[in-house]
């Protein structure tokens, strides 16, 4: 077995079941692929001390419950400032999947990259790649606005691989760009993808947890750790929503929730309440 392999007991899986994507009964037929939203905050709702910085917040226990989920999951969707803040492996680390004391891939996700403007520097030294070399991960796909991405990258994606996907995306008034959540998962999962967790990092979580895109998520797992990172940090905060006379209320709320001690964290399971006028 190998050394840095995670373990994850039975009956620790047992709590996490009902959170999950269904494993043997066939799903009733849908576009989308199973959705789990999920990320590790500290007491003040940050996920790192700032946009570059790789935070760690998960205790042992809490971290290979995270390695667990990859394993229960086809696909590992983040954004581009946490691949280039954080060097990803995006990989599973659970005893037992390929790579990590089974022959092939089995058990390991795809990584996805919401990456519109092509900012990912990524080469042959990134961990993900090295991974890749090793035989313990998959190569990523890419989604990007970019119509012709760099040569480079795509002989680096062709090698091992990995692929661009390119997607249309809106511009928001601030510049930056919008997917279309319901279109691109619809995709993942016409291409193989059944399920999909999304790890952030703050903006892709913020935007997903947005009216119109909250009802795509089956599923919410969040660790927090008993810890605060302070002011500056990058904050899961989704913006303020307001009722029909204009008063201020709740942004998202979670039901059927279940909290389980994790170690010295705690990890929180629930599903967004989505209003009948939410659903499309
Ligand atoms: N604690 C955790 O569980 C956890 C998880 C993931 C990331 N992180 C941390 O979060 C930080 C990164 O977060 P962040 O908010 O800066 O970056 P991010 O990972 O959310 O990526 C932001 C970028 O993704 C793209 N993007 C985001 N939303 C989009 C949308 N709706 N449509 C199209 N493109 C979109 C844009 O290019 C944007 O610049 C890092 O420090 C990382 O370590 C922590
Ligand atoms: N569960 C969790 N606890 C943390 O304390 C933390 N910092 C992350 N962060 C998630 C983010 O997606 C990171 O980029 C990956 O955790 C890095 O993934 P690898 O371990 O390299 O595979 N996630």
């Amino acid at each position: 077995m190998s050394r840095d392999a995670l373990e994850f007991s039975q009956s620790d899986r047992g709590f996490l079941e009902p959170h999950l994507p269904p494993q043997a009964v066939s799903a009733p037929a849908s576009d989308l692929p199973f959705t789990t939203l999920t990320f590790a905050t500290s007491l003040d709702s940050s996920l790192a001390l700032s946009p570059g910085a790789r935070t760690v917040l998960s205790g042992p226990q809490s971290k290979a419950m995270t390695h667990y989920l990859r394993s229960r999951h086809d696909g590992i969707l983040i954004g581009v400032g946490t691949a280039v803040a954080d060097d990803p492996g995006l990989n599973c680390r659970i005893a037992g999947v390929g790579g990590y004391g089974q022959e092939g891939l089995s058990g390991q996700p795809r990584p996805v990259v919401i990456d519109p403007t092509g900012r990912w520097e990524f080469s042959e030294d990134s961990k993900l790649f090295q991974l890749c070399r090793e035989g313990r991960g998959l190569a990523p796909w890419i989604i990007t606005a970019v119509e012709n991405p760099s040569s480079q990258k795509q002989a680096l994606l062709d090698k091992y691989g990995g692929r661009f996907m390119t997607s249309k995306m809106l511009r928001t008034h601030t510049g930056g760009h919008q997917v279309d959540w319901r279109t691109l998962f619809e995709t993942l999962k016409s291409n193989g993808l059944e399920s999909v967790m999304v790890e952030g990092g703050g903006q892709i979580i913020n935007s997903l947890l947005s009216p119109q895109y909250m009802p795509l998520l089956d599923s919410v797992i969040v660790t927090i750790a008993p810890t605060w990172l302070g002011q500056g940090g990058v904050v899961v905060s989704p913006a303020r929503r307001f009722d029909e006379g204009g008063n201020a209320m709740s942004a998202a709320r979670l039901k059927n929730v279940k909290w389980y001690p994790f170690g010295e964290d705690v990890v929180l399971c629930g599903q967004v309440i989505v209003a009948d006028a939410q659903k499309a």
